[in-house]
Formats: C-alpha cells, structure tokens, sequence
C-alpha cells in the first residue's frame, strides 16, 4: 500500500501570536513546538509575532532559551540549524503580564503596534489563552479594555479545554465571551479533533464503495471506542481531582469521536456543514432517563496501586494533589445509543481510563454475522467483520475478514489487513496542535467545537455526574495496569458481544497480512 505524502504550503496571512499561559506546561510540551514545526515547514509566513505572557519575570533571553529547550525536548524537528533558529527566535517576545491588570494590556498594545511594524503585521491578532479556565473571561474582558480588539485586522480568540464544568458553568462562560468575542471568532480546542486520524474518519468514510453503504444499523453489529492511558495523572491531580474522566475525557474527545462516525455525510466540506452535521449527531443521542439507567448504561472506576509495565505504581488517591478519599472516576465505560434512523438499535461502547496496560486510541467497527447455518457459518464458528481505526499513538487501519486456511478442506481462518500509516511515513504527521494553530491562523474553525455541540455535550454527561453525585456505591476500584473495573464487560455481554483487543493485544488465531513488517 502506498500512502502520497500531501504537504499543505499554505501560509496564513501575518499575524501576532499571543500566548497566554507562556510558562505553563501546555505551552512548553505542545504549543513552542507546535509552532517551529510549522515555521520549519513554511507554514508561518515571515511576518508574524509570538508575544509569551503569563505573571512570571523573565527576560527575552530566557523566553528564548525556554523555547529551545522545549523544542529540542517535544518538538519532531530539532533546532540544529542555528541561522534557522535565529531567524526563528527574533520573531518572539516575552511580557510580564497579569490577567486581571487591564493596564498590562494596554502595555501589550503598545508593545504590539511596534511588532505590527517591525514584522509588516497587518493588526492580525491571535490570542492563544493557555490558562486555568477560570481566567477565559476576565482575559476577553481586558482584551478589549486595553484596546487590543481595535487594530484593523482579524482578532481570533482560541481557548483550550475545559469548556466549563457543567452546561450552566459553560453557558455562563459562552455568554462572557460573546459580550467580546463573535462565535466564529471563537476557536474552542478539542486536540483530538486534530488528529490524523480523526480527521481521516470521513476520508474512510466518504471516500470508500466499501464502507459508506454499509455504514448504518443495517450492518454494523456495534462500535467501540476505547481511549486507553498508561499514564496517571501525572502533575495534575488537583485539576483532575474535580474533573474525572468523565468531564476529561468523555464529554469532549470521546462523543467528538462519536460524532466522526456516526455523523451524515455533509453536502459540501465546509466546516460549518461538517459541525451540522456533528451537532445532529449529539442532538440524537439517548439520554439516560434515571439515575437507574445511569448505572445500567455506565460503569465507573478508580484505579488502586499495581502495576504497569513492571512499574510499582501507587493508587489513585496517593496522587499528589488528590483527596486520599477520592470518589473520583479515573475509568469509564458506557453504552450509548444514537437514535436516528441511520443508528436505531446500534449500541457505540465507548471506554477512557488512566492507568491501563497500552496507551492507544482505537476505533473498532464490528459488523453484523453471516446468516447462521448457511454454508462456511454451518460448520465454522465465523469471526465478525472488523474495521478498526488506530488513531495513537499507533496510526493507520486495518480490516479483519475471514479466508480459507491455506491446504485445508475449506476451513476458515480470520485474517487482518493492515494499512499502518505510522510504520510508512514514521511518527512524522503533524501534532494536533500544529494542525489546529495553523487553521486558526487560516480562519478554518473545521476541526474546533461550535457552541452548540460543547453544550449538547454537556447535556448528555451532566445526566450521568449527577446520577454519580447523588449514589457514590457504584464506583469499582481495578488496579493499575488492568483493564479497569470488571464489571464493565457486562455492558457488551447483554447483546454478547465483547470488547475487541486493542493494539497491543492482538489475539493469536489471526493471520496478518500488513505494510508494517510484522
Ligand atoms: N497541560 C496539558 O497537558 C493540557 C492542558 N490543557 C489546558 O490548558 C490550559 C493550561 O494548562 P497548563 O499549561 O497545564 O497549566 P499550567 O498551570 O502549567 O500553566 C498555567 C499558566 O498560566 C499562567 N497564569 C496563571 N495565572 C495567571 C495570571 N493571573 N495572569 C497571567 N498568567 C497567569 C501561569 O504563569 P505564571 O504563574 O507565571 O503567571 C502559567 O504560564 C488549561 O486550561 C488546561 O486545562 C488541556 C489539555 C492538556
Ligand atoms: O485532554 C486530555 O488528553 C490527554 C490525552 O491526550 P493524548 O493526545 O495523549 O491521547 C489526557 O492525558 C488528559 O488527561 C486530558 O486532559
């Protein structure tokens, strides 16, 4: 299988970049090196500006010297070139700054008038808010106090997640940014929706005779979605501990990747038709009726100490930062169902958890059996038909089918195709953020969360955290390095079906006939 590397040369018109949040830990492990690959690619066109901002002191020596170090730590290119490093690094500039100083920002408008002439900037202003949530709508508030809305170009504002708590602490934070901020000025970060990957979904989708017409309940048995992390929660305990994986992982990247697949064909591949299309998706989900048919539907966990990957690990509430008794979830599981006419009766499994044994995203699409007692399925127990999308960190597809076991009397074997788009081109795709910088820097809000869709979302996950907070005895404790709670399997047993190994757990009795060597 071939695979035509499609180098996108566009640059975005000229712009100041400003990072708020520029001593913070997302900035140096995602967005520096998000940007110099993109500076490395000729995606930043010369006439741009990064201003780095947060309360700290630092000179712009030091901002410098951050930079490399993160980049020469995270980024997929190394800053080994020193003329190019150079010439990289005059375009950044660092200001103390706090948020709730509105005459700081009048500072950095002074301070960007002279970048808008130093660099040919035509008043473009990109506004990158690398905070605690808390800080989204004071900053937009002295955005435009300090007169920073008022250059003659474009002010985009991109806001990285949570988008709120809950559907009314998000109302209320949607409401201050829009007394600023119009919504298609609004770029709301889902970094999964920048994934190779994820954005792949509709290419296989739309762009296959093999799949699209059997992509509905006619078909398709069920779907999975597992989100899998070896990690803990790393630094981030006291964030985490109010959030649970529910609110981290499953109101946004989990029902965004939902979305992906279960969302119609758009007439036309414009971002706001493709976001129609997703909302429709979300407005179709079944919501659970009652605390009961929470705790039917959905199964939570918290992982206790064990071990991953021959680590000793400790438990969840001996997390730095974390209630030592934490009712928080660190795994969940749940059964949803889209009722639509395309989905009727299709259950979509989907699964996040911290502290399991692989790290990997993975869609599987189990299609519907055979026809019992019909030739091969007489005397054979078939396998179903599997399509399975790896998303990370592994990237690629492959299909399971079944075959006639070479020299046998028609015996039938399972075999798998594999498509392994990272073992081809390497783990040289871009980074989620670098996609999603540069289509902020273009305008194209495709691949972030309209309004509408974050506050679907909630509707649906709120339903379950206050199922959660009223009856706290369902929560199940699974070691670290296990599959989470076991009772999850009794999700998938109802309709006997069961989860299908991720990467990583290949089952044995597989033939595979792949591009990655295996
Ligand atoms: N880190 C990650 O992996 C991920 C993070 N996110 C989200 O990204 C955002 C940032 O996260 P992260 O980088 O981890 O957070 P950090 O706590 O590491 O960084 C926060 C930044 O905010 C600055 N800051 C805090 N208060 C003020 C203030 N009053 N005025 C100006 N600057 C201030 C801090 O600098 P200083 O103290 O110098 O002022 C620091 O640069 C959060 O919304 C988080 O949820 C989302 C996904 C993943
Ligand atoms: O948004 C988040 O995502 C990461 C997982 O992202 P990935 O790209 O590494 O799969 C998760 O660890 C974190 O808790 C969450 O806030």
């Amino acid at each position: 299988m071939t695979y035509n590397n499609h180098v996108d040369t566009v640059s975005p018109e000229g712009a100041i970049y400003y990072l708020f949040g520029a001593t913070g830990d997302l900035a140096k492990r995602k967005l520096f090196p998000a940007l110099f690959s993109l500076y490395k690619e000729g995606k930043l066109s010369d006439n741009f500006a990064v201003v780095g901002l947060a309360r700290r002191p630092r000179t712009n020596d030091q901002f410098r010297s951050d930079l490399y170090e993160s980049i020469n730590e995270f980024c997929r290119y190394k800053p080994d070139d020193a003329e190019l490093w150079n010439r990289f690094t005059e375009h950044f500039v660092y200001m103390s700054l706090d948020i709730n100083n509105v005459d700081g920002f009048r500072e950095l408008n002074a301070l960007s008038t002279e970048l808008d002439k130093k660099f040919n900037i035509p008043g473009n202003r990109l506004f990158y808010l690398a905070l605690a949530p808390s800080l989204f709508g004071p900053v937009s508030f002295n955005l435009r106090d300090g007169g920073m809305l008022e250059s003659k170009g474009w002010h985009r504002l991109v806001i990285e997640k949570p988008f709120g708590y809950d559907l009314p602490s998000a109302k209320k934070l949607n409401e201050q940014l829009n007394q600023v901020f119009k919504e298609e000025e609004i770029f709301r970060i889902d970094h999964y929706l920048g994934k190779e990957m994820v954005q792949n979904i509709q290419v296989i989708r739309f762009a296959n005779a093999f799949f699209e017409p059997l992509w509905n309940n006619k078909h398709i048995a069920n779907v999975q979605i597992t989100l899998s992390e070896t990690v803990g929660v790393e630094e981030r305990g006291g964030y985490y501990d109010k959030s649970g994986a529910l609110r981290d992982m499953g109101q946004n990247h989990m029902l965004q990747m939902l979305t992906m697949i279960a969302m119609e064909p758009p007439s036309r591949l414009h971002g706001e038709d493709i976001r129609d299309e997703k909302v429709k998706v979300l407005r179709s989900l079944r919501g659970y009726t009652s605390s009961d048919d929470v705790r039917k539907h959905v199964v939570r966990g918290q992982y206790t100490e064990g071990t991953v990957g021959g680590k000793e690990l400790p438990g969840y509430r001996q997390e730095d930062s974390v209630d030592p008794e934490s009712m928080t979830e660190t795994y969940f599981a749940a059964k949803v169902y889209v009722d639509n006419f395309r989905w009727a009766g299709v259950p979509f499994y989907i699964r996040t958890g911290k502290r399991l044994p692989v790290k990997t995203t993975e869609v599987v699409v189990e299609f519907k059996s055979m026809p019992e007692n019909v030739l091969f399925a007489q005397r054979h127990d078939l396998s179903p038909n599997l399509l399975v999308i790896r998303v990370n960190p592994m990237e690629g597809i492959y299909i399971k089918i079944n075959a006639k076991k070479p020299g046998s009397d028609n015996a039938v074997q399972p075999v798998s195709m594999e498509f392994c788009q990272s073992c081809q081109i390497g783990i040289n795709t871009p980074e989620a953020y670098e996609r999603l910088i540069h289509d902020a820097a273009r305008g194209d809000s495709t691949y972030f969360t309209r309004w509408d869709e974050v506050s679907h979302a909630w509707e649906f996950v709120d339903r379950i955290a206050q199922a959660w907070r009223e009856d706290k005895s369902d929560l199940a404790f699974y070691p670290a390095g296990s599959w989470g709670p076991e009772e999850v399997s009794r999700l998938l047993d109802e309709e006997g079906f069961h989860w299908w190994p991720v990467n990583g757990q290949e089952e044995d009795n597989v033939i595979w006939i792949t591009n990655n060597g295996k």
